[in-house]
């Protein structure tokens, strides 16, 4: 057989629900759905966003490439008059990391969120029309972590009634800001204030990077690119910068002023706004990033399961086929929890997404009491999602054999620019300790004070900690309230344990980081109960189609009781499963692996993804796969010629033994 057209038509065939109404599940509502179908077909079939030849371009080839690129979708995005969702869906689909992700993401949401309603008015228009261009510089050299330890500063001169920005040392210099090294005119630049010799924490300032008439940096300011970064086409396309600023006076009116204010006369004036909301731009973005993990992994399932059951190994019998991969159970059990995570993150992104929008509007009337909980839940679920999808693309990767390593598999180029998700807007190692002070600060006020939203489970922390686990069949562990119950339970318990653990120790930052590596792991299974509680939650509401429910649920089932055999060690140490209940539960997720087997290539069409965005020879929907790599392979531009450049020159001489004579 050459390629794996018939396969993938007769595992069509096999789906036991409405496909089409499971597009529309996944994509949130009909109008999503139809929204997103528009634009993805718009950019597929638009050559300008061809990206098939990416890795293959220079550096200097793939920017210049990726800024017509953006230049054509500005164009598409007037021409149509597309609105702001759909102008961000075009980013989306386009799938090139470039400079507008930092104007649209950060630049702007950081003035909208830290601006007062002048700086608002004046600065909004200018950067919807793309008339000034800009980037997020927070992190520098020495610092990236620790916000209050960065070093560029912003010293008030009451005389010309403007500020200094000036990178006093080296470490001090701005590094990884993206949009910055060749593109941006502006940057938020966050440097500690300094007022008439006095610190007044780290603030944010809007600095004119360049001239706007012919784009060279403004006196003052050293900006360069801080080189290539992992993968060759992948996130190169980004122009991360390194800034030095040697005294560059900017406006008093150009530091964003919404938490505290600087007046005419230099005097520091806190208002009631709480100084947290200097990080609410990485709040907003820790939330997108959260829904653009059910994107990515999906993308890496859709392609590993298409060429699961494509890719036939061993088994033939009487000169029959052999078997398809994807009916061996060890791949269904590497699979299958990834395709299911991809649907639970989808649903856990939809959920944030209320929940940020919900916060937004309480900022904006000056309520920050959800904020902590924001903070915690973003912080956590960009932890726990990025580095589920970053280890997940790999395991597609594997899933796929050696072709997976090719780069016409889509596969590598997917990780190489997902991967950096792990650590920006917050290392997760970092994130998930912000989990760990919320949760210990829950812990410690349980005998008086009620915990709310996310830990509200807690309150029945009585019965949680002493109540254990009754399932004594595997068909018992299909009951929702069950399976959320033992997250729960084993949260509640992990969460308790560090609390009581921590309260030996006679200062608590001390007993903090000595038990770090547990409070993570606690803050983690903390975070799991919120993914599996939103998938219930999700149940719970009306879904149309036949058969989309019942799958649905199935799914569900999948993601839960994997990541209870995954960490059976958690739930047998805190004592709420007995080891045969453990046991029980790996013998439901292989039935239930048994369910999704005929549904899981409709499962992965339902993304809706199409052939330009995987950009997969292993992942196209037709299936067509062995025809293609070897059609690819010819069509590369290294085998253009039989004679490569350097055969001649080097390997001939070596093999006529004439190297001592040849010019190296
Ligand atoms: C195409 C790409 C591939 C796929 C990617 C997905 C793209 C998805 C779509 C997104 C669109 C665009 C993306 C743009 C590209 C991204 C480019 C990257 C940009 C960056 O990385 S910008 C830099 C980000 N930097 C960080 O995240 C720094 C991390 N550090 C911190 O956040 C903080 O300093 C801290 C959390 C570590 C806190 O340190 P600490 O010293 O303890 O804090 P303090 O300042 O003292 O404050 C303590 C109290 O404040 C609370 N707190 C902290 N943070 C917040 C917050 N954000 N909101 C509310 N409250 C907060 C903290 O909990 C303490 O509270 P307590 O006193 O304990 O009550
Ligand atoms: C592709 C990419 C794009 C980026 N874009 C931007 C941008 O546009 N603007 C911008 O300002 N920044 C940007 N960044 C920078 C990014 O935000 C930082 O790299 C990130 O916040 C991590 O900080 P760091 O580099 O200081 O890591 P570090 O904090 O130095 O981390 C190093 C190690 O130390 C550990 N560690 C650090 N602190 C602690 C602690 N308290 N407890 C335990 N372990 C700890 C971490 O877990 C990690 O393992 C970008 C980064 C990347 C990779």
């Amino acid at each position: 057989m050459e390629g794996g057209v018939d396969y993938l038509i007769d595992e069509r065939k096999k789906a036991q629900f409405d496909v089409e109404a499971m597009k529309v599940a996944w994509a949130g509502s009909r109008q999503a759905f139809e929204l997103s179908d528009r634009i993805a077909k718009l950019v597929a079939n638009d050559p300008i966003f061809e990206k098939f030849s990416r890795p293959m371009l220079g550096r200097k080839e793939l920017f210049k490439n990726s800024l017509r690129k953006v230049a054509h979708a500005w164009k598409l995005i007037i021409d149509l008059r597309l609105s702001e969702e759909e102008a961000k869906l075009l980013r989306h689909y386009i799938d090139e990391p470039a400079y507008t992700d930092l104007q649209w993401e950060m630049f702007i949401p950081a003035i909208e969120g830290q601006g007062t309603e002048e700086q608002k008015r004046k600065w909004l228009p200018l950067a919807r029309k793309m008339q000034v261009i800009g980037s997020y510089a927070q992190t520098e050299l020495g610092h990236g972590s620790n916000v209050q330890g960065l070093e560029t500063t912003a010293t008030f001169d009451p005389q010309t009634d403007e500020f200094v920005i000036h990178s006093p040392t080296l470490t001090s210099s701005k590094w990884w800001p993206g949009g910055t090294a060749k593109v941006s005119t502006h940057a938020i630049v966050y440097a500690r204030l300094i007022l008439d010799g006095q610190f007044h924490g780290v603030h944010g300032f809007i600095v004119q990077l360049r001239n706007l008439e012919n784009h060279t940096p403004l006196p003052g300011i050293t900006v360069g690119d801080i080189g290539m970064k992992f993968g060759n086409g992948a996130y190169n396309t980004m122009d991360n910068g390194v800034i030095r600023f040697n005294h560059v006076h900017i406006p008093r009116n150009q530091m964003l002023m919404r938490v505290s204010q600087v007046t005419r006369e230099g005097k520091f004036v806190q208002s009631d706004v709480p100084r947290q909301l200097l990080y609410g731009t990485m709040v907003y973005v820790r939330q997108k990033i959260v829904a653009d993990a059910s994107k990515a992994l999906s993308r890496a399932v859709c392609i590993a399961t298409r060429y699961s059951a494509v890719r036939r190994q061993f088994g033939s019998r009487n000169g029959g086929p052999e078997i398809q991969v994807i009916d061996y159970k060890t791949q269904q059990s590497r699979l299958f929890p990834l395709l299911a995570s991809a649907y639970a993150f989808r649903f856990v992104g939809e959920w944030l997404k209320w929940l940020y929008t919900d916060v937004k509007q309480r900022l904006e009337a000056n309520d920050f009491s959800t904020l902590p909980e924001a903070h915690a839940c973003t912080a956590g679920l960009k932890s726990l999602t990025t580095s589920a999808t970053a280890d997940g693309i790999e395991e597609c990767r594997k899933l796929c054999g050696g072709h997976g390593y090719l780069v016409s598999s889509g596969i590598p180029e997917l990780f190489a620019t997902y991967v950096p998700a792990c650590t920006f807007e917050g290392d997760n190692v970092v994130m998930m300790l912000q989990v760990a002070r919320f949760l210990v600060k829950t812990v410690s006020e349980l005998g008086y004070k009620q915990p709310v939203g996310t830990t509200a489970y807690m309150r029945r922390v009585t019965a949680l900690m002493q109540s254990n686990c009754a399932v004594r069949t595997a068909e018992e562990w299909l009951n929702p309230g069950v399976v959320v119950e033992a997250f729960e339970a084993r949260s509640t318990r992990m969460a308790v344990a560090c609390g009581q653990r921590l309260a030996k120790f006679e200062n608590p930052e001390e007993g903090f980081a000595e038990l770090s590596a547990d409070l993570v792991e606690a803050s983690l299974a903390h975070c799991q109960v919120i993914v599996v509680s939103k998938f219930v939650e999700k149940l719970q509401q009306e879904i149309p189609g036949k058969g989309v429910k019942r799958l649905l649920e199935v799914l569900f089932y999948v993601y839960a009781l994997f990541l209870l055999h995954k960490h059976q060690g958690d739930f047998l140490a805190t004592g709420y499963l007995t080891p045969k209940q453990a046991s029980l539960a790996n013998d439901q997720l292989r039935i239930l692996y048994s369910k999704v087997r005929p549904n899981a290539i409709a499962l992965v069409d339902s993304f809706n993804h199409t052939d330009h965005l995987l950009s997969s020879i292993l992942g196209r929907y037709d299936g067509n796969v062995y025809p293609k790599l070897y059609e690819a392979a010819f069509n590369d531009p290294f085998n253009d010629s039989d004679i490569a450049d350097g055969i001649h020159q080097y390997v001939q001489p070596m093999l006529r033994q004439e190297l001592h004579s040849a010019k190296l």
